[in-house]
This record gives C-alpha cells, sequence and structure tokens, in this order.
C-alpha cells in the first residue's frame, strides 16, 4: 500500500460570505505498509484516522494525493481491489432479523474463494451463537461478527477500525490471536484502536495521527526511545531543592499539593541521574514514593494530544455529507 500527500476535505452544505466553509479532515498523509505487516494508526478522537481509511479503501475519493492499494487506484478501480480486502468498520449496521449464520452465508456468496462460514464462526468465538438473530447479539459479538465478514474473503489486505472496542479482555485477547494467525498467512493489516496496550502488543509500526496528520511514525522502540523517563519524589517541606537543578539534561518539574511537594526529573539517561539524585539525598534527604518510569507509547500519546496547532484556519462546521460509497 502506499499513500502519498492524501488529503480530505469534507464539502460544506453552503457557503458562508461566498467563503467555502468546509472542513479539510485530513491534510497530507503519506503512508507505505509492507505486505504480512501490522501498521497500528493511533489518534485522538476526531484525528482523521476513519477519514483517512475510507479513502484507502476506496469508499470515499480523496481532495487532493493518491492512494495505490494492491497496485490499483482502489476508488477508480473499486471492482478489481474489493475482493481482495476485508473491512472491518466501526458501524457495521447489519440487518437484525437475519441470524448469524445467514447473514454470514449471504456475504459468503459474495465472495470469491470464502473460508468456510462454520470455520469463520468458529475463530471469532461465535459458533454457539450461530441460530441467534443478529438484533439479539451483544455489542461485543456484533463486533466479531463484523470481524468474521472481514476475514471471510481471505483478504491480502484488511482494515480493522478499533476492533476489540466492546470486547471483554478474554476476546480481546482471541482477537489478538486471530490477527496474529492473519500476519502469519502474510496479510497486510491497517488496525486502529485506542487501546494503547493493542497497538503495542500487534503492530510492527505505528503512526501517531493528529489534527488531520501523522504526527509521529515507528516502530514501538522508536517511539519509546523519542520520550525521556520520568524520575519521580517526594519531599519533605524545608528541603532546599535547588541543587537537584545542576543535574544537567535532566529537566525537574515541581507540583505541590496540600503541603506536599512533587518532584519529577525528566531524563533521557536515567541510570546517570538517578545516581546523581541519591548521591545529592544521602543518607540526610529522605525521597519518599520514588518512581522512574521509563517512556511509553502513552507518554508519547498524550505529549501529542496535548499540543495544538493553532496555525489551523479551517472552519469546524461539520454539518455535511461525507462522498461515500455504500
Ligand atoms: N461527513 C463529515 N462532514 C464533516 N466533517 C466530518 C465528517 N465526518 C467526519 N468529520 C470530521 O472529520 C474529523 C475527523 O473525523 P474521523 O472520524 O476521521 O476521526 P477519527 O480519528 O476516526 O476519530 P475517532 O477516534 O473518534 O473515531 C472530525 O473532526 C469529524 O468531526
Amino acid at each position: 500500500m502506499d499513500v502519498r500527500g492524501l488529503r480530505r476535505r469534507y464539502a460544506s452544505q453552503g457557503r458562508r460570505g461566498g467563503r467555502d466553509t468546509g472542513f479539510e479532515a485530513v491534510r497530507g498523509i503519506d503512508l507505505q505498509i509492507r505486505r504480512g505487516e501490522l501498521y497500528a494508526l493511533l489518534g485522538t478522537n476526531g484525528a482523521g484516522k476513519t477519514s483517512s481509511l475510507e479513502v484507502i479503501e476506496g469508499l470515499a475519493r480523496p481532495s487532493a494525493g493518491t492512494v495505490q492499494l494492491l497496485g490499483h487506484d482502489p476508488y477508480a478501480d473499486r471492482q478489481l481491489v474489493r475482493p481482495r480486502i476485508g473491512i472491518m468498520l466501526q458501524e457495521a449496521g447489519f440487518p437484525g432479523a437475519l441470524t448469524v449464520t445467514e447473514l454470514a452465508r449471504t456475504w459468503q456468496r459474495l465472495l470469491v474463494d470464502p473460508r468456510p462460514v462454520e470455520d469463520v464462526l468458529q475463530q471469532v468465538g461465535l459458533d454457539h451463537r450461530r441460530t441467534v438473530a443478529i438484533a439479539s447479539l451483544s455489542g461485543g459479538e456484533q463486533r466479531r461478527l463484523d470481524l468474521a465478514l472481514a476475514i471471510m474473503g481471505r483478504p491480502e489486505v484488511i482494515f480493522l477500525d478499533e476492533p476489540t472496542t466492546g470486547l471483554d479482555p478474554q476476546s480481546r485477547r482471541t482477537t489478538w490471536e486471530l490477527i496474529r494467525g492473519l500476519l502469519a498467512e502474510q496479510t497486510s493489516v491497517v488496525l486502529t484502536t485506542h487501546y494503547l496496550e493493542e497497538a503495542e502488543v500487534l503492530a510492527d509500526r505505528i503512526g501517531i495521527m493528529h489534527e488531520g496528520r501523522i504526527v509521529r511514525e515507528g516502530t514501538l522502540a522508536e517511539i519509546v526511545k523519542s520520550q525521556p523517563s520520568q524520575i519521580s519524589f517526594s519531599l519533605d517541606t524545608g528541603i532546599d531543592e535547588t541543587g537537584l537543578t545542576r543535574f544537567a539534561g535532566a529537566a525537574l518539574h515541581t507540583e505541590e499539593h496540600a503541603g506536599h511537594r512533587r518532584l519529577r526529573l525528566e531524563t533521557f539517561d536515567p541510570q546517570r541521574v538517578l545516581g546523581l539524585l541519591l548521591s545529592w539525598a544521602g543518607d540526610a534527604i529522605r525521597l519518599s514514593d520514588l518512581h522512574v518510569v521509563p517512556g511509553s507509547l502513552e507518554q508519547a500519546f498524550l505529549e501529542i494530544a496535548a499540543s495544538t496547532d493553532l496555525g489551523t484556519t479551517d472552519s469546524t462546521d461539520h454539518q455535511t455529507q461525507p462522498e461515500m460509497i455504500a
């Protein structure tokens, strides 16, 4: 998959004072994903993940940029691309009156080389719900049914938009195993999730999206390496901490709460700074509640989420209709 300079603007329903009040949800993303790779696209609510995926899946036309999926333009060559990909949307919108098996069999008839319905239902843990009407399934079971349909056609590329939202911890792990199985078969997986742990355990590469752009990208190790470790501790009031500021390369943050002082040193060299801190404290100063926390994906995510692109001039008028193929 090769995505270059992708933009998606939602047209407004009208113009205000001759000015286009549309909203650009995707602002120039590049994305290359290899065969058999799992790429996790993370981001704050409204960052533009679903808007990007819909274009990459060929469900909507880009406002600018190019998408090559399995060697084709997925929008223009939809008939060629669609049989080779699997899509699990955030909202499936199933016909509630059909049973699980009825829907699965109906879907199966549309596919070129489908997996057997029984196998797929068993893989997602729904075999015992085969005869139940879809309307009676729990939210988590409907998610799993959606996953079953997405994998049924043996896709070469599968898009999973928040596949484990609403799933209990055991079902989440079953889904992770299923995804690992797809990767072992060389299926490429594009995953969005708000569970950072999911990206940590599954992803070969991670992209963090914010305000329409991929603002950080790399392996988990690369992203974590870009974050400092945090050494935090409490000091009794009355202790002068000015000596701590001489720990070159470590940023010192102090918080006062209910007469209690909590200090935090941020450093890319925690071993050295911890050594300096302990020798500074010696026997005389008590460092209570001392914690050393290495850099994490969550820290990187929160840092990005807290940043705001003040340069944007886009309107946030969202009352528009997306250009979509059902
Ligand atoms: N049809 C639409 N018309 C106008 N704006 C839209 C439309 N659909 C989405 N948006 C806006 O585009 C932005 C990106 O939305 P999108 O659904 O792509 O975000 P997301 O990263 O998938 O969010 P979430 O994590 O909440 O699912 C949001 O500000 C959203 O309100």
